[in-house]
């Protein structure tokens, strides 16, 4: 089995297809529209995404702008070769990064995050993906 895709619901699609492209570097997948149940989607990721690569699936419900996103959700991780660089390219294309890069508290995996056009978090981890074992950790 293999995880494909994490949905979130988003208030403004093209809003969110820009972000997650210009500020995350993503490449938009594909996009669908279902009329009669009246919603869009657009999947986004790296490398291609699927199967390779998990994507991110925007669902915009036709005319919902805004969600409560509540108590429960917490982020959205991705792995960068170096944090700090990532933050300053994020930074530089209109990105706000919400807890600077720096040690994870009580620990030393460099972390940051950066919170989406609805508010969404997502982590940054520093991972080295040519070192023996990254992916397994
Ligand atoms: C393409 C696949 O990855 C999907 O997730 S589509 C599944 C479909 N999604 C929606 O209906 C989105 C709009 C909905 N109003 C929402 O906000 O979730 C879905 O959940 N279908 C339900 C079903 O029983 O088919
Ligand atoms: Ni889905």
């Amino acid at each position: 089995m293999r995880i494909l895709h994490t949905m979130l619901r988003v208030g403004n699609l093209q809003r969110s297809i820009d972000f997650y492209t210009r500020v995350l570097g993503m490449q938009l997948l594909r996009t669908s529209d279902n009329p009669e149940y009246k919603y869009s989607l657009a999947f986004l990721g790296y490398d291609g995404g699927n199967p390779g690569q998990a994507e991110i699936e925007l669902t915009y419900n036709w005319g919902v702008e805004s969600y409560e996103l509540g108590t429960a959700y917490g982020h959205i991780a991705i792995g960068v070769p170096d944090v700090y660089a990532t933050c300053e390219r994020i930074r530089a294309a209109g990105g706000t990064i919400t807890r600077e890069p720096g040690p994870v508290k009580g620990g030393t995996t460099v972390i940051a995050f950066v919170t989406d056009p609805d508010g969404y978090k997502i982590e940054l981890i520093q991972r080295d993906f040519d070192a023996p074992g990254a992916g397994l950790r």
